[in-house]
């Protein structure tokens, strides 16, 4: 099988370096110098450092190229830029199916990557989401790792799930595209709540909180746009709500960790080398909440702190200030 992934960040490289111990893998990005710096070196230094690549896996500057005879394109690209990826993909001509690990919300639409997906590929081919607790620097040094692969198409996620899955990589299927979709975006911005309150050395009973009152918004968030409330409590929910939320190498935590610790949004985005996801998907959340009327008090403080120059001591104040309620509301 040929498996072309798109974007070679620090996960898409380390998807690829996984898929290609199965499969011959093609992997682009846009960046035409880094690419040749990749071919130079056959490790992606920029981005996750000295692994070295085998020889199933190619380099390959034009996209084109990396798209002919797949049978399974990977797009790993920032959320921002999915849906020009899959563009370039139809422009291409390329028909293969399309599993896509981008966890966000598009910024300006307010889009989850499915809604992009079926705006540009409609029902024209079999596509789905691939997400779950999976740190890129702990998967590519072969620690075990386990995601979900959601498809509308039961058939095609177990197809598709199967190709990636092995070793120390389990994949397990799902049907529940937006549930697994809305898991991955909102718990990036959960992350930065997590990092802010750990930054304000608030403790692990804060963070704790935290993730558990999270889980509770991103679920109403979630069934309010029709995903499947079990969802929530699996691996792309709960998996990787806790994960992102006290990993060492989640970016949006760091990002929380800056906030708190004084640095401004503008100099940690400078030098934080890598995208994070909930930095944007903050506000776009937000937008959506309020037109579906779901309650979001957590993202709403670290949208505030994000765009709306709020302190971090002034947001944790505002949810420790909110009215006594029941747990389950
Ligand atoms: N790093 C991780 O452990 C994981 C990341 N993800 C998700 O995968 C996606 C990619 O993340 P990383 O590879 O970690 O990011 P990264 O920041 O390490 O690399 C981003 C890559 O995308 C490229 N890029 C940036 N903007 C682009 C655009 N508009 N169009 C096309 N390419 C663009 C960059 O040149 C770079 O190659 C994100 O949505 C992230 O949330 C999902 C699971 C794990
Ligand atoms: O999605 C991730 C792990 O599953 C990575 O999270 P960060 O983008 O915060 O590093």
């Amino acid at each position: 099988m040929k498996i072309s992934v798109l974007g070679a960040g620090a996960w898409g490289t380390a998807l690829a370096l996984q898929i290609s111990r199965q499969h011959q893998v093609s992997l682009w990005t846009r960046n035409q110098a880094h690419i040749m710096d990749m071919q130079v070196t056959r490790a992606n230094l920029q981005y996750l450092g000295d692994f070295t690549f085998g020889d199933q896996l190619v380099v390959e500057g034009d996209l084109g190229r990396a798209l002919e005879g797949a049978d399974l394109i990977v797009s790993v690209v920032p959320t921002n830029g999915f849906r020009n990826t899959l563009k370039d993909i139809k422009r291409l001509g390329s028909s293969a199916p399309v599993v896509w690990a981008s966890k966000g919300l598009e910024a300006a639409t307010a889009k989850l990557p499915h809604e992009v997906a079926q705006d540009e590929l409609g029902d024209s081919r079999h596509w789905g989401v691939l997400s779950g607790p999976s740190f890129a620097a702990e998967l590519v040094r072969g620690l075990p790792t386990a995601v979900t692969l959601a498809a509308n198409d039961a058939a095609f996620a177990a197809r598709a799930g199967a190709l990636l899955h092995g070793g120390n990589f389990r994949v397990y299927t799902s049907t529940d595209v937006t549930g697994v979709s809305v898991g991955g975006a909102l718990k990036n911005v959960l992350a930065i709540a997590a990092g802010i309150s750990d930054g304000m050395q608030c403790g692990n009973n804060a963070r704790a909180a935290l993730i558990t009152r999270g889980m509770a918004e991103i679920t109403r968030f979630g069934v309010a746009l029709g995903g499947i409330k079990d969802t929530f409590m699996g691996l792309t929910g709960a998996g990787d709500l806790i994960l992102t939320c006290t990993g060492q190498y989640s970016r949006n935590r760091e990002v929380g960790l800056r906030l708190a610790n004084g640095q401004t949004l503008q100099e940690i985005l400078k030098t934080l080398g890598h995208v994070a996801e909930g930095v944007h998907t903050a506000r776009e959340v937000m937008k959506r909440a309020h037109s579906l009327g779901v309650e979001m008090p957590i993202t709403q403080e670290v949208d505030q702190v994000l765009s709306h120059g709020r302190s971090p001591r002034q947001a944790m104040e505002n949810l420790l200030n909110r009215e006594q309620k029941s747990e389950s509301l």
